[in-house]
């Protein structure tokens, strides 16, 4: 019989529709004569995967277990049913899953010598019996391919599914890191790319950062309206956003914070960073409601150093911050 099996439920019997499975009562009658009588009781082996099979066998009674393993399903079969007979077919061949005894069984156990000998016998029986065998395992190879089919359409299903949710997770994660209101990045974004930055230092560049600070927002909040407060947040956000070139990283950090974290040759260039984005924002203008809003910003800045840690360069940046505002703000002020 063909020792293969399609996918479905634990047990599923394959069944080509124009090939009885069963045996005929004369073939039936021939095995019982030529077959060595086996007793099994539930859950004995009769021979495991992989062995090599000298015998086929017949069931009188009982129900046998087919155990193909790889993620096949099992296979029942019964009475008047036969399985094993490859062995016997083709020289050395090993058992493509194992057989158990799923409750008490008779089974007859046909030898080669004893098939060799029915051969001479009853050649007209054995090749009926034969060509039932090689149609079934046709039949069932072809049906194992089907399956193969259906599992590999399954599988790339499965794939598009794992892509998908792949690319959710991205955006996710890429909108965790996104301020909402400026699209800038956040605080976190800052950090992950603070973590990630090692590894693209470009050579003779310096690391700086500027933290720039919305002067008197309350001011902007109390007078126009958050939504103007908005307005003017997403403004300010945009000059940020231009002053930085496309290794670097403009943030909103929270509240009217903004950072630009940018590579630079030296002070100088940082502190033309800084005062690109203070002119930026003073020229920026407003329409109704909110004309007449004058917008500035006060701007502190820092080299990092590359051994001290991210919370010195912070300090740093925020001491020349703190010194603009007590100057009034509308400034910018670059550490060496
Ligand atoms: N419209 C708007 N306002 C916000 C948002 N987040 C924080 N604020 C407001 O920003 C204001 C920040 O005020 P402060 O921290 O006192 O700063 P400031 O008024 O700019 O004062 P100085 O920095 O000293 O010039 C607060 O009134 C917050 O309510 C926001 O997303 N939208």
């Amino acid at each position: 019989m063909a020792e293969s099996a399609t996918p479905g439920n634990a047990f599923a019997r394959t069944r080509p529709s124009f090939l009885p499975r069963q045996l005929s009562d004369a073939e039936l009658a021939l095995f019982v004569s030529a077959g060595q009588r086996r007793e099994l009781i539930p859950r004995e082996m009769i021979f495991r995967k992989g062995e090599l099979g000298r015998a086929m066998f017949v069931i009188e009674s009982g129900t046998i277990q087919l155990e193909f393993g790889d993620g096949m399903p099992d296979k029942l079969i019964g009475a008047r049913e036969f399985f094993g007979e490859l062995a016997l077919f083709i020289g050395n061949h090993a058992r493509v899953a194992n057989a158990v005894a799923a409750e008490t069984c008779v089974l007859r156990v046909i030898e080669h010598a004893a098939f060799e000998s029915l051969l001479q016998t009853e050649a007209a029986l054995l090749a009926q019996f034969m060509r039932r065998s090689f149609s079934y395992l046709v039949a069932s190879e072809q049906q194992l391919i089907q399956s193969l089919k259906r599992r590999n359409e399954d599988l790339m299903v499965t794939l598009d599914s794992l892509r998908h949710t792949q690319t959710q997770l991205s955006t996710a994660e890429r909108l965790v890191r996104t301020d909402e209101l400026t699209g800038l990045c956040n605080r976190r974004g800052l950090y992950h790319y603070l973590d990630e930055l090692g590894l693209r230092r470009a050579a003779g560049m310096r690391l700086g950062l500027l933290l720039i600070d919305i002067d008197r927002f309350k001011q902007i909040n109390d007078h126009y309206g958050h939504l103007t407060g908005d307005l003017a947040l997403r403004a300010v956000a945009a000059e940020v956003q231009q002053a930085a070139a496309a290794c670097d990283l403009p943030c909103r950090l929270g509240g009217d914070e903004f950072a630009l974290l940018v590579l630079v040759r030296d002070a100088n260039e940082l502190r033309d960073r800084a005062m690109q984005i203070a002119e930026g924002v003073r020229a920026l203008r407003f329409r109704a409601p909110a004309e007449g809003l004058q917008v500035s910003v006060s701007i502190g800045g820092s080299l990092c150093h590359e051994t001290a840690e991210w919370s010195a360069w912070y300090s740093d940046s925020d001491c020349a911050l703190y010194l603009v505002k007590g100057e009034g703000g509308d400034n910018c002020r670059v550490i060496a």
